[in-house]
């Protein structure tokens, strides 16, 4: 089957995008792969699909899979994608679009800047519904250093030993924040985004036993109260350029953890992002970025990824 696409990208993090508005491709998982494979396929970290509005109330659906071709709840940096995408496709003509993803509904408005402005919706810090499971972690006690005003959580890296390469097979201990912006996100602090060791950690912490569904793991660089650094290390993706879920989830727990300002820069590897937080537990977060349409193509996938992965 030969299908159309869009290739897009919001401060480096990458998308097919696929107009499904006339109907369903009817993709699989393997084939989501297919299309996110750097080599064999088109090259993304997601893929998004553009549907229909499933309600009166929004104007369109948003659906979401990682590069592992597992479908998630949330992707920021996409969702700035797609609105520039609705609208360069003239598929509406409004400026702001309510859009339905799984989580729920979140709007999008394009600014006469070019930029992108999404209100990302409040974030969850229920564990339970983040999800996290503390059983057996030690959380990390409230006030253990000055600027600690809210519970983190110890988590022990045990590499297994059998997979990891004896460089990787590090034993060690970091503390994270824990909270969903609609996906799972464990933030933690450090010194120098350049010389954290996400590569190393980011697989330890994605599928560390506590979190069932997985979870995204970001390393937060504090400049100062209004900037600040961030790599993320994606489920379902690994590292990428930029994470917007990730950069919301980031600014928010520094908030809380009383180290930022409402509004900050995040200075992501593949660009900026602006994150704004009142800090109240039903405020929402909003996000401003860019937006890029990089090239449009079409691609035969194999029939042999048809049959059930
Ligand atoms: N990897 C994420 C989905 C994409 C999020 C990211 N690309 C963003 O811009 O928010 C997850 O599994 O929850």
């Amino acid at each position: 089957m030969r299908i159309r696409f869009t290739k897009m990208q919001g401060a480096g993090n990458d998308f097919v995008v696929l107009d499904e508005t006339q109907g369903r491709l009817g993709l699989g998982a393997a084939q989501y792969r297919f299309l996110a494979d750097r080599h064999f396929g088109v090259g993304a970290d997601q893929i998004l699909s553009v549907r229909p509005a499933p309600s009166p109330e929004v104007d369109f659906e948003y659906v979401i899979h990682n590069a592992d071709g597992g479908e998630v709840e949330h992707c920021g940096n996409g969702a700035r994608c797609f609105v520039r995408y609705v609208r360069e496709r003239g598929l509406t003509e409004k400026r702001t679009v309510r859009v339905q993803v799984q989580r729920g509904v979140i709007e999008l408005t394009e600014a006469d800047d070019g930029r992108v402005r999404v209100d990302m919706g409040a974030p969850v810090f229920a564990l339970d519904q983040v999800p996290f499971d503390p059983t057996g972690l030690t959380p990390v006690p409230a006030g253990a250093t000055p600027d600690h005003r809210w519970q983190l959580w110890s988590l022990d890296l045990q590499p297994n030993q059998a997979s990891a390469p004896a460089s990787q097979a590090q034993e060690a201990m970091v503390n994270v924040a824990i909270l969903s912006m609609g996906n799972p996100h464990a933030v933690q602090l450090v010194g120098d985004v350049d010389t954290a060791p996400v590569l190393d950690h980011g697989p330890l912490i994605e599928r560390h036993p506590a979190f069932p569904n997985r979870v995204n793991a970001g390393f937060l660089q504090i400049v100062d109260r209004g900037h600040v650094r961030l790599r993320v290390y994606e489920r379902g993706a690994g590292e990428t350029l930029a994470c917007g879920t990730g950069a919301c989830a980031a600014v928010v727990a520094g908030i809380r953890i009383g180290l930022l300002d409402h509004r900050v820069d995040v200075q992501a590897r593949g660009g900026q992002l602006t994150i704004e937080w009142a800090g109240g537990m039903q405020d929402h977060v909003f996000m401003t970025g860019p937006a890029t349409t990089v090239f449009e193509g079409s691609i035969e996938l194999p029939d042999s990824l048809s049959n059930p992965a």
